[in-house]
């Protein structure tokens, strides 16, 4: 494979493109709290046998929940900003399925830069992220892998989107266990960025995937 593009020295910023963005550290502990909580209800909900009187009760606890946070709302694209311990910056949509914080349907994913380069994070999906018995639903297994490639390009400077995705799934993924994401660039032409990464539970790889993502057309670019 030819490599012919060099990462860009600085990450582009989205507000250059019209988006606002939220510095991570300007969410609120309170509305990080909530999201757990979300999150935890979520799969109570999900799992529960409670009968008929509690239910009803639950169903407007929570809708008078909905009610309290109908006020002002950030725009859909909405953009946060990661600044991590190796220096990294990352921007990503604040509401993102796979890593978004302030998404309680987000396990979330969040990604470190690996001693040996490259991306590591961890991520425990609970049972509403459930396929066949006990196991993480195959599409929940590639948007894991799809956000922790497009982390791995964007870490290396070239944010972009996915053009494709190729998934091998080797073994199940359990549920309810410490699943290790890793991801990294494999190659560069033009403004295609070669990623490939795994899933491992407990060292065995369970799922491995690779995906071509097409780097944003950047001034400078020349069209190529
Ligand atoms: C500032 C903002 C920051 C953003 C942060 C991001 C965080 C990331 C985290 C998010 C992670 C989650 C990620 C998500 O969820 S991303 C969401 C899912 N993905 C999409 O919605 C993408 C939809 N597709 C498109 O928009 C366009 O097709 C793209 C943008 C991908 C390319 O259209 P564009 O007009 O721009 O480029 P081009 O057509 O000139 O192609 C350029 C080159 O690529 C080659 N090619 C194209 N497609 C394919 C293909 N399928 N197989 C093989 N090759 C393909 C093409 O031949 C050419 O090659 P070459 O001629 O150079 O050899």
């Amino acid at each position: 494979m030819t490599v012919d593009a060099k990462p860009v020295a600085e990450l582009p910023d989205p507000r250059d493109f019209g988006f606002s963005v939220v510095p991570e550290e300007e969410i609120p502990a309170e509305l990080v709290s909530l999201v757990e909580e979300v999150r935890s209800l979520v799969d109570a909900v999900a799992h529960t046998k409670a009968g008929a009187e509690e239910l009803t009760a639950a169903r407007e606890a929570v809708a008078a929940a909905s009610d309290r946070l109908k006020g002002e709302r950030h725009g859909v694209g909405t953009m946060i900003q990661q600044s991590w311990p190796d220096g990294r910056v990352e921007y990503g949509t604040l509401t993102n399925i796979v890593a978004g914080p302030t998404n309680a349907a987000a396990p979330p994913l969040r990604m470190e830069a690996a001693p040996e380069g490259g991306l590591r994070g961890e991520a425990v999906l609970n049972g509403t992220y459930q396929g066949p018995p006990g196991l993480v639903h195959g599409g929940w297994v590639a948007a894991l892998l799809d956000q922790a490639l497009g982390s791995a390009a964007s870490a290396a400077g070239m944010p972009g989107l996915t053009a494709n995705l190729d998934v091998n799934y080797r073994n199940p993924t359990p549920l309810d266990a410490p699943l290790e994401i890793t991801a990294r660039v494999s190659g560069t032409e033009r403004r295609k960025v070669f990623v490939s990464g795994e899933i491992r539970h407990d060292g065995q790889v369970t799922a491995e995937g690779t995906a071509l993502m097409v780097r944003m057309n950047l001034p400078g670019d020349g069209g190529a």
